[in-house]
């Protein structure tokens, strides 16, 4: 029977990239004081508005903490070739520590070549094989630059005194950007881990058994409320743009601000869990202002974290 008198709690994003990104601050201050200044380069190619905001949004943020940032524009028409090249020079300048290629990147751009070439230790977006086999062998924390946006999850749990030691996770989706990773960093929290995908058979039953249920498979309102176990703590990694008025009125009935709000704007963001599931949880992340939020302080988190470790030789 579910508790009916159970509390729901909102996991705030932007509260804890706040918490965050004020500690990456004091970081900064202090590497400042030791005689650097840790530093990132951003690699945006093409017009996607999308990247561009998310882009801006970066070095925006590495100036309020004092990080040293550099963006790099080139057009969509660039060749592997000369992306390289970009890499190969940014890979060998001392003052940077981080370089991101915002993705994705047009179709004729080979992503995989282009991830692998960034050095590992420059890796702040941890999408590199090395930086990926590290995390998955269990190397102390410390050590690894790992996924932004799991990242971020993981610090949501801890910073949220969710335990997760023991408990069964269900992670809907299998990129290797949020599903692969997540699964790693929980089973290395030694959570019991399952990972479903678009070909999962039983998805539902499967999905009910989470106490922790991430959903990064992106497609609206996927998770539904036969699929989460009252209590469970729900990770909505989704960012999906409806532009329906009745797929609003579906998703949000009587809900007079989103309603509002779509007026205005022609659209609306909705995660991959439909919120009439959030009601049933113990915990949610909300769709803006949850996961998402703590993908740029984590980025943040680990050009310090490059610095220091490069500096210390590990
Ligand atoms: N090189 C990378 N490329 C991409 C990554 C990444 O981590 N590294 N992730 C995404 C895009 N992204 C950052 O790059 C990103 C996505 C979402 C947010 C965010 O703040 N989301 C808000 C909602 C925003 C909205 O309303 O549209 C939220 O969830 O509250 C920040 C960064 C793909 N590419």
């Amino acid at each position: 029977m579910p508790d009916l008198d159970m509390k729901t709690r909102v996991l705030d994003g932007v509260a804890i990239a706040g918490e965050i990104k004020a500690e990456v601050a004091r970081e900064v201050v202090a590497a400042r004081e030791a005689g650097y200044t840790p530093g990132l380069a951003v690699v945006l190619v093409g017009d996607v508005p999308a990247s561009q905001i998310y882009v801006r949004s970066k070095v925006k943020t590495c100036g309020e903490l004092g990080i040293y940032s550099e963006m790099h524009t080139p057009d969509a028409s660039v060749t592997t070739e000369e992306l390289l090249e970009l890499i190969a020079s940014l890979n060998a300048r001392d003052e940077i520590d981080g370089i991101l290629i915002q993705l994705p990147l047009p179709k004729h751009v080979d992503t995989e070549r282009l991830l692998e070439a960034v050095v590992p230790e420059k890796d702040v977006d941890g999408f590199h094989p090395i930086n990926a086999g590290r995390l998955l062998s269990g190397a102390p924390d410390a050590q690894v630059l790992a996924p932004c946006t799991p990242a971020g999850i993981m610090e949501v749990l801890r910073r949220s005194d969710i335990p997760v030691s023991g408990k069964r996770a269900v992670v809907i989706g299998r990129s290797n950007i949020v599903g692969k990773p997540i699964a790693a960093m929980l089973i290395n929290a030694s959570a019991t881990v399952t990972v479903c995908h678009s070909r999962t058979q039983g998805l539902a039953e499967i999905a009910r058994e989470a106490d922790i249920l991430v959903a990064a498979i992106g497609r609206a309102g996927f998770v539904t409320p036969e699929m989460v176990k009252p209590g469970a703590t729900l990770i909505d990694v989704g960012i999906n743009r409806l532009t329906d008025a009745a797929e609003v009125e579906k998703f949000f009935p009587n809900n007079e601000a989103r309603r509002e709000g779509f007026l205005k704007r022609g659209s609306t963001v909705i995660g991959d869990i439909d919120p009439a599931a959030f009601a049933l949880s113990g915990a949610y992340t909300p769709v803006p202002g949850g996961v998402g939020a703590l993908t740029i302080a984590m980025l943040m988190s680990n050009t310090v974290k490059a610095a220091k470790m490069r500096r210390s030789g590990k």
